[in-house]
């Protein structure tokens, strides 16, 4: 038969059609059609007309198991390339000069022996060469540069491709097409253990393939898709990268620290919003039947403090401004008397009930001397029943707080260290600027206290004359006698004081009942009570009445950080929100203002944005409209001068 050109089909198609390599006898198809060129131009050794089908099949089996044994080698192996018969691999030699002859160049049983842990069979464990031929098999040790012939190197030497680990980028780069069409997979069988003869002419393993045996270990899994098909039973698997979380939350503006405290009060600012926290109290507990020390108050009446206790156990959300999300316990009046914590300042007593509505009478007789018609109108008028205030609703002041922390609830709610200890303070005079937050403050000590809290201003008092003031005011000491624990918070204080000097009628026909009160309703018939007085003129203080306060603390106006907090809660009343950029332009034209001013500053704004219901969301031109007609009160000769007084006579912080 002679060749026409529809013998020229491709090369490497050839093979497959026209060679039955399962049989021993040369294919008709072979000998016939080969193309008469083929002699000089095909490059495949088996389709020399003078090798016989078996011989073909004996090579290709040869070169798989050499092939095989090259994957399978524990050293590593050279780059394909790097082999004579690399070309093989893809399906032609490479070589130019003609397939010498049916053996190989070298010998491919030497390939396997003498190799440690080369694996016992020429073809075990080969099972990978079909699917990642390259890739495929054990892998378990680093491996080493082979010798030309695929041996050992006298000496181990690591190769530049090797990166400590087995996955060379040269190997992990080829993919599945790059690689050289598998072998017959007859050929690559194993040979069988005993028992397991070939049953066919030549090889004729069941279809499903061949069962693991002991003697050659399972296969290797078939390379399945991903990259951890890539890696041998023996490699771990590369960790997953982690997922990444949720984003962090940016955090709030305006929360750096203070500027301008000491690195102790630092420390102790940082501390505000947890270490602040343990002042969170349990519920309070409902008195003994036997009489326990005060009243509880979980009868949802208000004791002034701000607190409508719950039943026990009922957790309360944080409602301060700070305290959004953060669950707190209920806030409520400690045991006081309890063995755990017991209060020396609050002793056991009669248990003193909730008011209703007005004054309620203890259960005793009302004090003596006092007008029970001004108690009633004290109590009446002035216990404070507004929400709670935490430390984290005064913004700024860190240093403050710890202040009154450490000087003044501490020595409140601990026990004296031993008999004959000095008494804690139970007076504490706060002074500063107006608005700076001296009442807030005052009514944040009565809530770390669980203490019902009364209120009283001087102007108030003094107004309706001499002696209808000192009669309030020894009402009002009577009524937080009467409810301990209890914090009588006086403001304006300099009101009665004479050196008034706006003429009020009463000013300075008050200092004697104010001093007298503060001996009585703060001396040793007094425990339970802690008297907070605030002024913003302490200079007209006279050293009589100054003495009469423990501690003397300087409540400064808010520094930048502080304002954009005040700012925030501030304009969040009215619905404004502003832009970071706003904020800071607010903060930076807001300097030298109070606490109380910010507050106006945005009613203002809010006044300027429309007729309350037609009112448009406030903007910053709004604010800045608002600035020309709201500022500081507060002189820098003022300022001055509470300095300069908290020098001479504050309890430093
Ligand atoms: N540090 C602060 N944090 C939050 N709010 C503040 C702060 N300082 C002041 N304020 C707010 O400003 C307003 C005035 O505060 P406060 O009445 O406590 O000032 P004050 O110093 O007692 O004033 P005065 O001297 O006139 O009695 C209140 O609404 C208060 O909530």
């Amino acid at each position: 038969m002679h060749w026409t050109p529809e013998h020229a089909q491709p090369l490497n198609q050839w093979p497959e059609q026209h060679l039955d390599v399962s049989s021993t006898t040369p294919s008709p198809a072979h000998k016939l059609e080969l193309p008469p060129g083929g002699r000089q131009r095909c490059h495949y050794a088996w389709a020399h007309d003078d090798i016989s089908a078996l011989t073909a099949s004996n090579l290709l089996k040869r070169y798989a198991e050499k092939y095989s044994g090259v994957l399978d080698s524990p050293y590593e192996r050279p780059a394909l390339g790097g082999y004579g018969d690399a070309a093989f691999l893809n399906g032609a030699k490479g070589d130019p000069e003609p397939w010498p002859g049916p053996e190989p160049p070298y010998p491919l049983a030497s390939l396997h022996e003498g190799l440690p842990g080369t694996k016992s069979g020429s073809g075990g464990g080969s099972g990978g060469l079909g699917g990642s031929p390259v890739l495929a098999g054990n892998l378990p040790e680093p491996l080493y540069a082979g010798n030309a012939c695929g041996g050992p190197s006298a000496a181990p030497e690591y190769t530049a491709g090797y990166g400590g680990g087995y996955l060379a980028p040269g190997y992990c780069a080829q993919g599945a097409a790059a690689l050289p069409p598998p072998p017959p997979a007859a050929l690559l069988q194993p040979p069988p253990p005993p028992g397991y003869g070939p049953s066919g002419p030549l090889y004729n393993y069941p279809a499903g393939g061949y069962a693991a045996q002991p003697g050659y270990g399972a296969l290797p899994p078939p390379p399945g898709p991903g990259p951890g098909s890539y890696l041998t039973s023996g490699l771990p698997a590369p960790t997953p990268l982690a997922a990444p979380g949720p984003p962090r939350p940016a955090p709030a503006p305006y929360a750096f620290p203070e500027g301008g405290v000491s690195l102790k009060r630092k420390a102790s600012d940082e501390g505000a919003d947890g270490r602040y926290r343990k002042y969170v109290y349990e519920p309070t507990k409902a008195p003994a039947a036997d009489g326990a020390p005060y009243p509880a108050a979980d009868n949802g009446d208000c004791r002034g403090n701000g607190f409508r206790a719950k039943p026990p156990g009922v957790a309360e959300e944080a409602s301060g401004k700070y305290g959004a999300g953060v669950p707190l316990k209920v806030l409520g009046s400690p045991v006081y008397g309890a063995p755990l914590e017991p209060f020396e300042k609050f002793p056991e007593r009669a248990p003193a009930p909730a008011p209703r509505g007005g004054f309620a009478v203890p259960s005793g007789e009302p004090p003596k001397g006092v007008d029970p018609g001004a108690l009633e109108l004290a109590t009446s008028k002035m216990v404070e029943c507004g929400p709670p205030v935490q430390w984290a609703d005064v913004a700024g002041q860190g240093a403050l707080k710890a202040a009154l922390e450490e000087e003044l609830l501490w020595p409140l709610l601990r026990p004296p260290a031993y008999p004959g200890s000095p008494r804690p303070p139970r007076t504490v005079l706060l002074f500063g600027p107006r608005g700076a937050g001296k009442t807030l403050l005052g009514r944040c000590l009565a809530t770390q206290l669980g203490a019902t809290l009364l209120r009283l201003r001087g102007a108030t008092l003094a107004a309706p004359g001499a002696a209808e003031g000192a009669r309030l005011l020894q009402a009002a000491f009577a009524a937080a006698r009467c409810r301990p624990p209890a914090v009588l918070l006086i403001s304006e204080l300099d009101a009665l004081l004479p050196a008034r000097d706006d003429g009020a009628a009463a000013a300075g026909a008050l200092q004697a009942p104010l001093l007298a009160c503060l001996d009585g309703g703060c001396g040793a018939g007094a425990d339970g009570v802690l008297v907070v007085g605030t002024t913003s003129r302490p200079a007209a203080l006279d050293e009589a009445t100054r003495r009469r306060f423990a501690l003397r603390f300087y409540v400064a106006l808010p520094d930048g950080p502080a304002r954009g907090q005040i700012l925030q809660w501030a304009l969040a009343q009215h619905g404004c929100a502003l832009s970071e950029r706003e904020l800071a332009a607010l903060v930076q034209g807001t300097q030298g203002f109070s606490g109380g001013e910010l507050g106006q500053l945005c009613q203002q704004a809010a006044a300027g944005a429309g007729l309350p219901g037609l009112q448009r969301p406030l903007s910053y031109k709004d604010l800045e409209a608002a600035l020309a007609k709201v500022g500081p009160r507060a002189s820098a000769k003022d300022l001055d001068s509470l300095v300069e007084w908290d020098k001479m006579y504050g309890s430093g912080h």
